[in-house]
């Protein structure tokens, strides 16, 4: 069905006293996926009807899930989803033209994308918490949904239940964001809070997250950052007016990342998280957009220091608000659901008024820098022979390539000798040729740890 004519959404009835009354149908909602977050979805929908009835203005009636096998979808927690309900025909339920909302929760490219459009495209506006989704082709969804006049909301697609899109979308809208550095993956900082709090080694750790259900049985997307580095270019687009895409985020994940490592951020009084980190630096042409993926120890002092197990964090720092620190619980079923229902009720209450919400914002357009020309710093620790002139040697590398050193300390002596090097700001290219550099020095028997240091200005 076209919906270049809007579907009447409320009468004018005259109650037996002559008053008027208006009198609203229910909006349709239509759920694709019944896993862990579109189960409490439903159970939601189910047992908050009323609330949500009262928020919105009208029912939100329940009028189709999309699972791929019905028979393990009847029982929700008690509830018992009607049989009519369920169908294995996703394509056939977004396209049937009576839908106001399809919540989108099953995942992954396709057929999500092709669902999401066809929605939008027979008058439905769209929820989903598909991160992976919005950041290789955030663009192609948003067009449609213009197009459509219809929404596009995702806030359980960056750091779960936390609110932070909708403070970038909207809150922030008047402000000048410059820097939003978070730790948007639970599992890897289970993995690295593991690690710190007992000592345990990265496999151990994994192993242990594993068993806790937090890490799925293939843990790459997380581990290696791939999940974060598509939350970080959300948050990018958000945050900086311009379309930023999952390639081009720098990634590197924590499976390198060693108990030394750990030891080693310890000893200076910082912890090892992952962090996503998206700012202003300076292109060619002006004002560049950076967005990484990688561990990085930030002092134990810093906010994002005291976000333990799975829990998400995102600080965000900007011109007027200063800095601003979102905490939550970034993943699991009904954290991930309270989310979802939020936009449920933005995107429902918009359907009723016929308007529509803030749809993307990409004019600024920025260029975005390569890893290269941004600027962190980094520790270094470095096993080398015990004797006179080596400190001197270490310090004329770091000195030729325009890198200046912020702290040196020897541990051990002997064969045990080693130089913990932590540099001041410079561009990660200069960094990383100071490393490759001193890897072909001869006093230098092994470079145990490299990592770069967030959380402090200098
Ligand atoms: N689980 C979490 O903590 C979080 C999940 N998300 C996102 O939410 C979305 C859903 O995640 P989960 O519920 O955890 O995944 P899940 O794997 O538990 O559920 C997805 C469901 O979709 C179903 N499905 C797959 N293809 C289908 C098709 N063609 N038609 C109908 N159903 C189909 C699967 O059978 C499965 O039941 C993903 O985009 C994920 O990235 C976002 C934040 C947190
Ligand atoms: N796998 C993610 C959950 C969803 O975003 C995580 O571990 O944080
Ligand atoms: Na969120």
């Amino acid at each position: 069905m076209a919906h270049d004519e809007p579907r009447k959404r409320s009468d004018r009835r005259s109650d037996d006293d002559g008053r008027t009354r208006t009198v609203t149908r229910p909006l349709r909602l239509a759920l694709l996926g019944c896993g862990s977050v579109g189960s409490q979805v439903v159970r939601l929908l189910h047992e908050q009807a009323d609330d949500l009835t009262a928020r919105v203005g009208a029912p939100i009636e329940l009028v189709g899930v999309a699972v791929r096998r019905p028979e393990l979808h009847r029982d929700l927690g008690g509830y018992q989803v009607p049989a009519e309900l369920l169908t294995t025909d996703a394509a056939a339920l977004v396209a049937r033209g009576d839908l106001d909302l399809v919540v989108e929760v099953i995942g992954g490219i396709e057929p999500a994308r092709a669902l999401i459009l066809s929605a939008l495209e027979n008058g439905a506006s769209v929820v989903t918490a598909n991160k992976a989704l919005l950041a290789e082709d955030g663009s192609t969804l948003f067009a449609a949904a213009e197009k459509a006049g219809r929404d596009l909301y995702f806030e359980a697609s960056v750091a779960g239940a936390i609110p932070i899109l909708r403070p970038l979308r909207e809150s922030l809208a008047g402000d000048r964001v410059r820097r939003v550095m978070g730790i948007v993956n639970g599992t890897t900082n289970f993995i690295l809070d593991k690690m710190d709090s007992s000592g345990t080694g990265f496999a151990e750790a994994l192993e242990e997250a594993q068993e806790l259900g937090y890490a799925e049985a293939d843990p790459t997307a997380d581990v290696e950052g791939y999940d974060a580095a598509a939350k970080a270019a959300i948050l990018a687009s958000l945050a900086f007016h311009t379309r930023v895409t999952a390639s081009d985020v720098y990634r590197e994940g924590i499976a390198e990342v060693s108990a030394s490592d750990v030891a080693s951020a310890r000893e200076m009084g910082a912890v090892v998280k992952l962090l996503a980190i998206c700012e202003l630096g300076e292109g060619r042409d002006g004002p560049a957009v950076a967005a990484r993926v990688h561990p990085a120890m930030i002092p134990r002092t810093h906010p994002l220091a005291s976000v333990r197990e799975a829990y998400n964090a995102v600080f965000v720092e900007s011109e007027a608000a200063g800095q601003l620190m979102f905490y939550g619980p970034g993943a699991g079923g009904a954290p991930t659901a309270s989310a979802v229902l939020g936009d449920v009720v933005t995107v429902a209450r918009n359907r009723l008024a016929d308007v529509r919400g803030a749809g993307e914002s990409a004019y600024a357009a920025l260029d975005v820098l390569p890893m290269g020309q941004t600027v962190t710093r980094y520790h270094v620790a470095i096993d080398v022979d015990d004797r006179t002139g080596v400190l001197a040697a270490v310090a004329q590398t770091f000195a030729e390539h325009g890198v200046s050193i912020r702290t040196v300390r020897q541990e051990g002596h002997g064969d045990d000798a080693q130089l913990v090097v932590v540099s001041h700001r410079a561009t990660d290219e200069a960094l990383s040729a100071t490393v490759a550099a001193l890897r072909t020095k001869d006093f230098v028997r092994d470079i145990s740890s490299v990592m770069r240091v967030e959380g402090e200005e200098s």
